[in-house]
């Protein structure tokens, strides 16, 4: 008998988005550990509206989407515990340091070791010389770069990121790739929205492409292509 496949840690049965009236149209996904999705399609196709409705931020207008095994309930000290996310919202603390920012992650998830772990994402995403920094002194790369960080200080079985790569240079894009797939290889779970065909083909186990009358699974290669035509 083949082995049973891991249960979804996230997972959309014909869930429909958007604002009043759907953006696009209904989705279903799952997400399992190990597994990396890559959501696709064209600016304003809904790739964030999706990403935040699954999280708990916005209400969905149909279908049904599942945390955890059960409704999506941000609050819920089960998911926030389990769910890192970084949605590339500027929100900072304005007398807050780079530093004390990680520092702070860690504490409330009560990171062992957080001195260290902090001093290895501040060198990893290269900070270390912004380290004292508050966030209006940081460039809007290094602020990027200060958000990723922050997502990887703390445990986490699910990590949501939207479009993670934006703002990145040429070297922190390539390496976000190697950490993607780290991550999938120690038996993570990831859903990010992209428009990097690069994190598709070295980071997705598989692809979810938001078309304007359909929403298609693909294949890594194939996700791939589709995100370099548009
Ligand atoms: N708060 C909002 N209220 C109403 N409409 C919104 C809101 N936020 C986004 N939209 C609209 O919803 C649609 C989907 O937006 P969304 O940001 O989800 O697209 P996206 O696929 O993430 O785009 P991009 O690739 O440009 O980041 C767009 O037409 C956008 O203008």
């Amino acid at each position: 008998m083949p082995p049973t496949p891991p249960q979804p840690l996230l997972a959309a049965r014909g869930l429909v988005v958007g604002y009043g009236l759907p953006v696009c149209p209904p989705v279903d996904l799952a997400v399992r550990p190990g597994e990396v999705l890559a959501v696709v399609g064209a600016n304003g196709t809904g790739k964030s509206t999706l990403l935040r409705t699954l999280l708990g931020h916005l209400e969905p207008l149909g279908g049904h989407a599942e945390l955890l095994g059960v409704e999506v309930d941000p609050r819920s000290v089960e998911v926030r515990a389990a769910v890192a996310q970084d949605l590339g919202d500027d929100a900072f603390f304005p007398a807050l340091t780079v530093r004390e920012h990680l520092l702070l992650t860690c504490y409330g998830h009560r990171v062992t070791g957080a001195s260290d772990v902090v001093d290895g994402l501040l060198e990893e995403f290269g900070l270390l010389e912004r380290s004292a920094a508050l966030p209006a002194a940081l460039s809007s790369g290094q602020r990027r770069r200060l958000l990723l960080a922050a997502a990887l200080a703390r445990p986490r079985s699910l990590l949501v990121l939207d479009e993670p790569e934006q703002r990145l240079d040429v070297g922190m894009r390539k390496h976000l790739v190697e950490r993607l797939a780290e991550e999938r290889e120690a038996g993570g779970a990831v859903l990010l929205a992209t428009h990097d065909p690069a994190v598709v083909t070295g980071a997705a186990t598989g692809v979810l492409h938001i078309g304007e009358a359909e929403v298609r699974t693909l294949g890594r290669d194939a996700g791939a292509a589709a995100v370099a035509a548009l």
